[in-house]
């Protein structure tokens, strides 16, 4: 975690809170919104969606990736996770595998919430010695 913030553009940040505004959270009530900027510079989004079923539940950084990869788009600069919360929600370990899939080591993830406050790391900071496509090319 680095204490520099990003400039984040306007469109994005609406991105992740109209995001956050469509999540899916009858259990845990707790809303997640994610915006990602793709290396092309168009934004994807995703929110966390629930089930019945509570183990299948997807988070919010994982559907914007796949609602990105239907979309064609696989290369990622940057992505933000939006929340009204305190405390600065970070993704959780699954996330932070796929997030590791598609973005560069030192890709920024950036914790948002409504009060502007911000928390910035890098992939490679989330997740050191990730297994990555790159063990399968070599395999
Ligand atoms: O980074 C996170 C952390 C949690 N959640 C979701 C999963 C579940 O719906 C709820 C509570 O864990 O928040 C996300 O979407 N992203
Ligand atoms: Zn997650």
């Amino acid at each position: 975690m680095t204490d520099s913030k990003i400039t984040l553009s306007q469109e994005l940040v609406d991105a992740a809170k109209d995001a956050y505004n469509k999540a899916y959270a009858p259990y845990s009530h707790f809303h997640v919104g994610a915006a990602a900027l793709t290396t092309k510079g168009t934004i994807v989004k995703g929110c966390n969606v629930e089930n019945a079923s509570y183990g299948l539940t997807v988070c919010a950084e994982r559907n914007c990736i796949s609602n990105a990869v239907i979309n064609g788009e696989t290369q990622f600069s940057l992505i933000v996770i939006y929340t009204e919360q305190e405390q600065l929600t970070p993704p959780c370990g699954a996330c932070r595998q796929v997030i590791s899939e598609f973005f560069k080591g030192d890709a920024p993830v950036v914790a948002l919430n409504h009060k502007n406050q911000q928390k910035v790391w890098t992939v490679s900071e989330l997740l050191p010695d990730a297994f990555t496509p790159q063990q399968l090319l070599d395999a």
